[in-house]
């Protein structure tokens, strides 16, 4: 048998393995196959299509010039893919480069397949090695679905476009697909409710949702293992990836590099990505500029912190599925009261109904205020806009959303000026945002309403009493 084309690989491999490092070269140069040698054309095996693209991308230089050196000017190379198992990915074609005086080019062939490689080689970092049927758990929790996702003001943008992707993965300009916003919102449950969506409508996608800290972990051990190309192609065939917290990447520059791949691989093959983050994109720190433009290519959507009636809603949906019927008046007082995110309204409703089983206590209002108040003063609420309308509403005993209706009535007036001034100051909020919440109205008239409001204080001892009895109410 003519050897000819492992001697002429060999002599380029010894000029590439001094010009890359020792790891770039175990990776992409090891795993490569010479099959043969004609008319000036050499035949190289490669395991997958990326990682043609890859070498391609990275490698062409060196290789046409060792190419040439050994061949002469005339040099061809071509790239035989080996898809060692047809469920992989989707069959893509025999590629050839050749790196002529234009540079490289491409065209495509049949696939050939050796009958010697049936098995499937590539490790799948989510089964135990040695499973040789790659059978992918999409990681979704069942729980996390559209129909226990509560639509509100909050989330509407995310969660419609959440729809749309699950109902045309990779095929609508949401991709990537970036959630963003504070713990507790709702991010890992829409992302993963768009995964379920995509699995129902099609059963053949390969759907993943993995943390940032899980893929992390896998490439480390990858690395350790010497398995990089096994855990790349692994996550180049899916069809839907879900990173989630991708914000725990920042500074792990290796990891970042690879997924910047994977990234670009899933990409231009039409496949989707969809990627939670606790900050906006543009915020993220720690993150190389190339991955974050491609954040960038699709649709960042905020969830924000759900207003007083969504949070009511959620409620109602929570006991529901618990099994319980709550009045109107616990749900109401949990939801002005625990204010900060989804999560801890959860856990008020759960502390609630332990307290209520094992203490063998009837859950009405009277529990809620003991355990609510308790919880609260625990994880030092930050008191919430809408709280304090419903405060000084009751006060005055006006409905609540009648601090929104545009009148000059003095009453309404006072009391509107009388919210603006605690949410002023008891919160973090500013002018602009305390005036959008109460009355639609403008940062100077929030302004005016805590002159006014502190005029009437030095001024008035009637209305300072009010103001006292408020303030202690809202820091009951
Ligand atoms: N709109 C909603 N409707 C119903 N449940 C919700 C909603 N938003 C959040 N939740 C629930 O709140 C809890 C916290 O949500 P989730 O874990 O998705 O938050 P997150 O934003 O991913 O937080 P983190 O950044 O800390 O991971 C979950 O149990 C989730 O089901």
């Amino acid at each position: 048998m003519n050897n000819h084309h492992l001697q002429v690989w060999n002599n380029c491999l010894a000029v590439i393995k001094d010009n890359v490092p020792p790891i770039s070269y175990k990776t992409w140069f090891e795993p490569i196959v010479p099959l043969n040698l004609e008319n000036q054309i050499l035949t190289l095996q490669v395991p997958s299509h990326f990682f043609y693209e890859y070498l391609e991308e990275q490698y062409i230089d060196i290789l046409r010039k060792t190419l040439r050196k050994e061949i002469g000017n005339s040099a061809k190379l071509e790239y035989n893919v080996v898809m060692e198992n047809n469920h992989i990915a989707n069959s893509k074609p025999f590629s050839v480069v050749v790196p002529g005086n234009n540079g490289s080019s491409t065209k495509n062939r049949p696939v050939s397949m050796p009958s010697d490689k049936e098995e499937l080689t590539i490790r799948n970092p989510f089964v135990i090695p040695g499973i040789k049927k790659l059978h992918i758990d999409s990681q979704l929790n069942p729980d996390y679905s559209f129909a226990n996702f509560i639509e509100g003001d909050c989330n509407r943008l995310a969660r419609s476009a959440g729809v749309a992707v699950s109902e045309n993965p990779g095929g609508t300009a949401f991709n990537p697909l970036v959630l963003y916003g504070d713990s507790g919102l709702g991010k890992t449950h829409l992302a993963q409710a768009i995964g379920i969506k995509t699995k129902e409508l099609y059963q053949d996608k390969t759907v993943l949702y993995v943390s940032a800290n899980k893929f992390q972990t896998q490439f480390t051990e990858a690395i350790r293992n010497n398995n990089k190309n096994d855990f790349l192609h692994f996550y180049q065939m899916i069809d839907v990836l879900i990173i989630d917290d991708i914000q725990e990447l920042a500074g792990k520059e290796k990891t970042q590099n690879t997924f910047f791949h994977i990234f670009n691989h899933l990409h231009q093959s039409g496949k989707q990505l969809i990627l939670t983050s606790d900050k906006a994109p543009i915020e993220l720190k720690g993150m190389e500029n190339r991955l974050l433009s491609r954040f960038k290519w699709g649709l960042s959507a905020d969830l924000q912190n759900p207003d007083y009636e969504t949070r009511v809603r959620i409620l109602h949906q929570k006991a529901y599925k618990d099994g319980i019927v709550l009045d109107n008046e616990v749900i109401e007082y949990i939801a002005s009261h625990v204010t900060n995110n989804v999560r801890e309204l959860e856990g008020a409703l759960i502390s609630l109904l332990a307290q209520s089983t094992l203490n063998k206590k009837e859950l009405n209002l009277e529990l809620a205020v003991t355990i609510i108040d308790r919880l609260v003063k625990n994880t030092k609420r930050e008191l919430s806009i809408d709280y304090i309308q419903k405060v000084v509403c009751d006060h005055f005993s006006l409905p609540i959303d009648v601090l929104q209706v545009k009148t000059r009535k003095r009453e309404i007036v006072q009391a509107r000026q009388i919210a603006m001034y605690f949410s002023k100051t008891l919160t973090k909020a500013s002018l602009a945002s305390i005036g959008s919440q109460i009355g639609k109205k403008d940062h100077a008239t929030v302004l005016h309403a805590c002159k006014t409001v502190n005029n009437l204080i030095d001024t008035d001892r009637g209305f300072k009493t009010q103001i006292d009895e408020i303030d202690k109410k809202l820091k009951m």
